[in-house]
């Protein structure tokens, strides 16, 4: 039995690598950063070469530098970002940058569908066509693209794309099948009837696997790359926010994860399909076998705070202007943050949005810009915590994972802005656990991803809500509630007035 397994996590920021033990130690871990391609406002685009030559170098270096021995790693698996256009023609080669999650140019497409299938639609995807979404980019690309979708023979998600290139065979997991909203749930296939209605081949859907699925073994050509060796097992792997569940140990329906990655999720497992969210909310099958999780999703949460970083403190050192905050106080002196900066998902569906500061005061010093930053994202958080006890959502514990969970400032105010104990893993990054354990399910180390966590999910530290902030963020919950109405209009203008000036 070898020793270690590998968890790729294939970010939209970077991707990350760990190895782990038996014992679920993580031993080692690379990680290798990449950018995103923004020609125009609401593109979002990535190189796919970049994921393969950065998990390539994440491994290189797990060997390499920290001395992992290439025959004792048994296994590896995947997290990836959601949804992003991989298309491929009858080689498998690429065709053109992938159309990530987070772009949301197809607002056209998206109308189209509901003109098209309308209700119909949401009864077997269980989901709205939004725009982060992969249908509405395929048909983007049908009718924007002609010359490269007469080509295109094969699509795929990123992680997807990853895992061809070290198996050479393709494959989709179910939990990111379910966020291509072609997938009929209930049958658990792809939806004949919506590639009939769209004109869109069924060979181009690849064969749909389990989580913790044997995929295939590591190429010749990927071991010389890497150097794994060809005996290396690559599993399913599950899209970001399923992996992360199973990483934060979400295995029952009183619990919720809150992940503050370049998006925000807040996640609920779901023992049945029987609740409908009607498409407010995001419904998709889980990495646990004939299991399903449903999810709000903040497009632009840790994405803001690197923006505000990026912007006005690009010199200092992350930790720091984050703990920044700490000098200014609960609601930031009066200030407020919507952090729709790259348009939203949940609980406003909506690509024109943009973000704002509202009540900036010449008072204010750049800590509350960042602490307004911090509890902006927290308020949208909130927001789909209301959808959740709207439809009677009845949990005690919020798992906080993702970059974000690395500040213990922003954990407190999670606990304060949710009104629950909030608990950070002993070691953050609950994507990339929860690709490992699908490689030590799918190893056989273990009978189950419930049997897994047992002995690899391990909580930290507890933030308890402090009742006089929570009195006030509930005060000021309401005043934010309002921004979104009030700016809808101005940001539609505002942008217009780009998309004519652009140059
Ligand atoms: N020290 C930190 N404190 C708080 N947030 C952080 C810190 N470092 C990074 N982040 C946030 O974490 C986000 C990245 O989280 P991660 O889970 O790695 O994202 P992804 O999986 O999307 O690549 C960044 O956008 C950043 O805002
Ligand atoms: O679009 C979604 C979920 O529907 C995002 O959660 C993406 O899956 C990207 O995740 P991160 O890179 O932020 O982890």
């Amino acid at each position: 039995m070898g020793k270690y397994v590998l968890g790729v996590d294939l970010g939209t920021s970077a991707v990350k690598v760990s190895a782990l033990d038996h014992s679920g130690q993580i031993v080692a871990q690379e990680s290798f950063g990449y950018d995103l391609i923004q020609q125009q406002p609401g593109y979002n685009e990535q190189n796919p070469e970049d994921w393969v030559s950065g998990t390539t170098v994440a491994i290189v270096r797990l060997i390499l530098t920290d001395h992992l021995a290439a025959e004792d790693i048994e296994g590896l698996s995947f997290s990836g970002q959601m949804h992003g256009l991989v298309l491929l023609d009858e080689n498998k080669k690429v065709l053109r940058p992938a159309i990530l999650w987070n772009d949301t140019r197809t607002t056209a497409q998206r109308e189209e569908i509901m003109d098209k299938m309308g209700d119909e639609f949401i009864d077997i995807t269980r989901n709205q066509p939004l725009e982060g979404f992969t249908l509405t980019k395929l048909l983007w690309v049908k009718e924007n693209e002609p010359d490269i979708w007469k080509k295109a023979k094969y699509f795929v998600l990123p992680k997807d794309y990853v895992r061809y290139r070290m198996t050479g065979n393709l494959a989709m997991d179910y939990s990111d099948a379910t966020g291509t909203v072609l997938l009929d749930v209930a049958k658990g296939q792809w939806s004949q009837r919506i590639c009939d209605v769209f004109d869109i081949p069924m060979s181009m859907c690849p064969p749909l696997i389990k989580s913790i699925d044997l995929a295939g073994t590591v190429t010749p050509a990927y071991a010389e790359f890497s150097g794994l060796t060809t005996a290396t097992k690559v599993f399913g792997g599950a899209a970001d926010n399923a992996a992360g569940a199973v990483g934060a140990g979400i295995l029952e329906p009183n619990m919720v994860m809150s992940s503050i990655g370049t998006s925000g999720v807040v996640l609920k497992y779901e023992d049945n399909a029987d609740v409908n969210y009607h498409g407010v909310l995001q419904f998709e099958d889980h990495a646990i076998p004939d299991k399903f999780y449903s999810m709000g999703v903040t497009l632009a949460a840790g994405y803001s705070l690197s923006w505000f970083k990026k912007t006005f403190a690009p010199a200092e050192d992350f930790n720091d202007v984050v703990a920044s905050a700490g000098k200014s106080t609960v609601g930031a002196n009066g200030l407020l943050y919507t952090p729709y900066i790259v348009g939203e998902r949940a609980p406003y569906a909506d690509a024109n949005i943009r973000g704002s500061f509202t009540g900036i005061d010449g008072i204010h010093q750049r800590y509350d810009f960042v602490r307004a930053v911090l509890e902006g994202i927290i308020f949208s958080f909130r927001d789909l915590f209301d959808i959740y006890e709207e439809n009677g959502g009845d949990f005690d514990t919020v798992v906080s994972i993702g970059g974000g969970a690395k500040s213990p400032l922003w954990l407190q105010i999670q606990a304060d802005i949710f009104n629950r104990k909030v608990v950070s893993l002993k070691n953050e990054q609950g994507p990339g656990m929860g690709a490992a354990m699908m490689a030590a399910t799918g190893l056989g180390w273990f009978d189950s991803l419930q049997d897994c966590a047992k002995t690899f999910v391990h909580f930290g530290k507890e933030y308890q809500p402090i009742p006089a902030n929570v009195a006030k963020y509930q005060k000021l919950h309401q005043i934010y509630k309002q921004v979104y109405g009030q700016t809808k209009q101005i940001s539609e203008e505002l942008l217009d007035y780009r998309r004519e000036n652009l140059n």
